[in-house]
């Protein structure tokens, strides 16, 4: 059997009203980097919270490291990166991460690797207020980064950063996964799919696609993900 990290089956969410998620199931293996792609308002934040426990659900089990969505055991294992930065606009970056490993327990000798790890090693001064969008959103990934969590949950990360830091993000991303860690990382930059091992296609509160890079290309006869996208959201609808 498969080890799997994280296993959606039957999920129904309702928002505003809306069936936002009619129906999804999915199964994510440990140690990958799962994409999960598709256009604006398709539903990925919906299903992250959702994995993450914070979604208030209709129906359908959402397991995580074989417990429950937001179990209480799983503290510390699940790193949840929101697409709205969480940490406190009053205090420097690093002030930020100081209370962070307080408070996580983290050893304050991690600070300064995290710092390193998303590129802000020279920003630990700043004040987190006077950051960007793209670098208080890293801010929030170094916080997740203090407890070293088995599954990371990471909404839109790399939104609004340039080439070199997407490239570096994804590279940590992908040492994080040989290392065994489990991360799902949400984006509407079709792109993007290429740098994991594992694509999920959303459409309409729906998967209409699910496998690596390359057999989504096999499936499809596209070389680039915009096109394969294309295609399979005709299929699905057809
Ligand atoms: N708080 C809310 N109340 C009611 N409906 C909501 C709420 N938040 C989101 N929705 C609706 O749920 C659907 C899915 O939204 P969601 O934020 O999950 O999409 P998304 O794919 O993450 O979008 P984006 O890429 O723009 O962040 C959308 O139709 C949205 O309008």
């Amino acid at each position: 059997m498969m080890n799997l990290a994280i296993e959606v089956q039957g999920l129904r969410v309702v928002r505003g009203g809306n069936p936002v998620i009619p129906g999804l199931d999915v199964q994510i293996p440990r140690g990958s980097v799962t994409g999960l792609l598709g256009p604006s308002g398709c539903g990925k934040t919906t299903l992250i919270r959702s994995i993450a426990g914070v979604q208030v659900v209709k129906a359908g089990t959402v397991t995580v490291l074989g417990e429950p969505a937001g179990s209480p055991t799983n503290r510390g294992r699940v790193g949840y990166v929101t697409q709205a930065s969480s940490v406190y606009s009053d205090l420097t970056v690093r002030q930020n991460l100081d209370y962070f490993a307080a408070i996580y327990g983290a050893a304050q000798s991690s600070v300064e690797r995290v710092l390193e790890e998303v590129g802000l090693a020279d920003r630990g001064d700043s004040l987190t207020g006077q950051l960007s969008g793209g670098q208080r959103t890293r801010v929030s990934l170094a916080a997740a980064l203090l407890t070293d969590p088995e599954v990371y949950l990471l909404d839109e990360p790399t939104v609004g950063l340039d080439p070199v830091l997407r490239r570096d993000l994804w590279q940590l991303f992908n040492r994080l996964a040989d290392e065994g860690r489990t991360l799902l990382v949400s984006s509407h930059v079709m792109d993007e799919a290429e740098r994991c091992h594992q694509v999920l296609l959303m459409r309409d509160g729906g998967l209409i696609a699910h496998g690596s890079p390359d057999e989504l290309r096999a499936q499809t006869g596209a070389d680039d993900f915009e096109q394969a996208f294309l295609t399979l959201a005709e299929r699905s609808a057809a």
